[in-house]
């Protein structure tokens, strides 16, 4: 019987947990870290605001919120894999024990939170992995309050000839390559394929965000469109 993908995906963060935060410099070639670092820039983030870090993973965008946000504000980290989630809360611990943080186990499909309770909605590298991203988009647009942020963070699709082909030969052959190399999970580093060959290009995305509500959409390329930021925004509502 052929696996459901909420339940392949699973499986597969459940086992690389360990090794996440090293493959993803490798293979990203340490890139990821400037385009975290130039969203939360675009961001704006305030202190005394409170975030909601969806598939969070390790917890490395949670933990930025965190620190912008300060003791006044929030941040809650919500993932399904218990492993991530280890993993996230031990870095926590250890780098930065911030009483303004917090990891919850959760599914990204229909999240436990009231509506309109949180100024920012964020999402990195996750939306893919999701079985439906329009389900998602909705979730995140009614838990965010109105002129909140919602941001994803996220592979897609390189336009330019030439770089397009070799963009793809590399996440093909080369990154579940480096995948069994350094981690010995080649399967699971070919799904970071299967899942990025088919999530949508940036405009595409851009609908789909329209779609769920959101106004005012920006979107920004980075690396030649090996990745993009969504941010929208929640009208507030006329009375
Ligand atoms: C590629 S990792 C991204 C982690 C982190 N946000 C980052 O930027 O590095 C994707 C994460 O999404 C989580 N995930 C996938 N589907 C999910 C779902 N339906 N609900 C909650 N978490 C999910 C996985 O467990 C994994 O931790």
């Amino acid at each position: 019987m052929q696996q459901s993908k909420e339940a392949r995906v699973h499986h597969v963060f459940e086992k690389i947990s360990n090794n996440y935060d090293t493959m993803n410099s490798i293979i990203s070639f340490q890139r990821h870290k400037a385009w975290r670092k130039d969203v939360m820039n675009q961001m704006e983030v305030n202190r005394g605001a409170h975030a909601l870090d969806v598939c969070c993973g390790t917890g490395d965008w949670s933990i930025s919120l965190a620190k912008k946000v300060g003791q006044e504000g929030s941040v809650i980290g919500l993932d399904f894999s218990e492993n991530m989630l280890t993993v996230a809360r031990e870095k926590q611990k250890h780098t930065f024990p911030m009483k303004q943080l917090s990891f919850v186990h959760g599914n990204a499909m229909d999240l436990p939170f009231e509506d309109n309770s949180f100024d920012y909605v964020t999402i990195g590298f996750g939306l893919r992995n999701v079985p439906d991203y329009m389900t998602v988009l909705k979730e995140m647009y009614r838990v965010v309050k109105p002129h909140g942020k919602v941001v994803c963070l996220e592979t897609s699709q390189p336009t330019m000839f030439g770089f397009r082909q070799a963009y793809y030969f590399y996440f093909r052959f080369i990154m579940p390559f480096f995948g069994r190399l350094f981690a010995r999970s080649y399967k699971e580093y070919a799904w970071l394929h299967e899942s990025a060959k088919g999530f949508p290009g940036k405009k595409q995305l851009k609908q789909m965000f329209e779609h769920a509500g959101f106004s005012h959409v920006q979107v920004k390329s980075y690396t030649g469109g090996v990745a993009a930021m969504h941010m929208g925004y929640k009208q507030a509502t006329k009375q």
